[in-house]
């Protein structure tokens, strides 16, 4: 089998169309979403991320503003920051970039802001609501993987998912977005023995570890759906996945490119978020 590409680049700007028509009809009723995105110091791959959020806030009419503050920023100055945000009117939702310095304790920092303004879903109130099955923001990345899954109405419900990768904020609100929607979950992490073997159970593959190619096609079961969220910067300057394309797209069904596959799926779920947030809503 070879697989068909799930392609996050096309599917992202069929819905930021979408989103421009109704930011559009929003302001007609005198609603301007508003993003702030705050980036504390100058790492490349931080600064080229909230490049790409600010371009695709400008194609739909949501405005934005960023908020760049020296990597020396005490953790009281960047709450301070924060609780400007919280409090103004005008600003609809709030993205604070990760990672952020040693000297600043990231949980202490996604607390601080108002969960109605938490538009990345990384709240304890909002996962907490997600683990409940409330309605909350949904984490970026695994709404936009759930949006691609549903883009080709690939049945989730009573499927193997196996996630590899288990932090906050892709590989745990992934599983549980999925349970949400009855697959039989497994997380896999890196004390996870039998890797493989797990691997190739899964009718649903969404891989996030941040290591170039550690899955091939020797972990896809014929006819699965491969999800590769890694971003690895390679030495000749390009991007690759976690997942080594060439031998995986001989085995599954579907599969996710990288670049132009996860990461323009996260941004624009982001703006989703950020409407939500300005009509006064989220989503389960
Ligand atoms: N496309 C997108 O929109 C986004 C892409 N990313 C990318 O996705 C990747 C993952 O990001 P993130 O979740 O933040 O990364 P983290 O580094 O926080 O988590 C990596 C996870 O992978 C697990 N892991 C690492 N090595 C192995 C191994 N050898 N075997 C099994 N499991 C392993 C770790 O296990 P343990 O918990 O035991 O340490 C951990 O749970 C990165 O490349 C990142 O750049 C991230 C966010 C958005
Ligand atoms: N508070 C917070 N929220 C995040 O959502 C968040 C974060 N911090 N920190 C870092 C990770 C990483 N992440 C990416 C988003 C888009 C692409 C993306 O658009 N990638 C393009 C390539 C872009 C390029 O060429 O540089 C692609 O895959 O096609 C990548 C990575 C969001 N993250």
């Amino acid at each position: 089998m070879t697989a068909e590409l799930l392609n996050g680049r096309e599917l992202s700007d069929e819905l930021k169309e979408e989103m421009k028509h109704e930011v559009e009809i929003l302001k007609q009723q005198n609603i301007h979403p508003h993003l702030t995105v705050i980036l504390v110091g100058d790492n490349p791959a931080s600064k080229s991320y909230v490049k790409g959020k600010e371009k695709a806030c400008d194609f739909t009419g949501i405005s934005s503003n960023l908020i760049e503050l020296p990597e020396s920023v005490s953790e009281q100055e960047l709450l301070q920051v924060i609780e400007g945000q919280n409090n103004d009117k005008d600003v609809h939702g709030i993205l604070v970039q990760l990672p952020l310095p040693d000297h600043i304790d990231e949980q202490k920092v996604i607390h601080a802001i108002s969960p109605l303004k938490d538009v990345d879903g990384f709240h304890p109130v909002n996962i907490g609501k997600l683990v409940n099955g409330e309605e909350t923001f949904l984490p970026c990345t695994p709404y936009g993987i759930l949006t691609m899954l549903e883009s080709k109405n690939i049945e989730i419900e009573g499927k193997r998912a196996v996630i590899i990768g288990r932090s906050n904020i892709v590989g745990k609100p992934m599983g549980l977005l999925l349970l949400e929607r009855n697959a039989t979950v497994t997380y896999c992490h890196s004390r996870t023995q039998n890797l493989r073997e797990l691997a190739l159970e899964a009718d649903i593959l969404v891989v996030a570890m941040g290591r170039e190619h550690a899955v091939d096609g020797s972990y896809v079961k014929e006819g699965a759906v491969v999800i590769d969220v890694g971003i690895n910067r390679m030495d000749n300057g390009k991007l690759t996945g976690d997942v080594e394309f060439e031998s995986a797209k001989e085995k599954a069904s579907y599969i996710t490119p990288v670049p132009r596959g996860v990461g323009p799926m996260t941004i624009t779920m982001l703006l989703k978020n950020t409407i939500k947030a300005a009509k006064g809503l989220s989503e389960k």
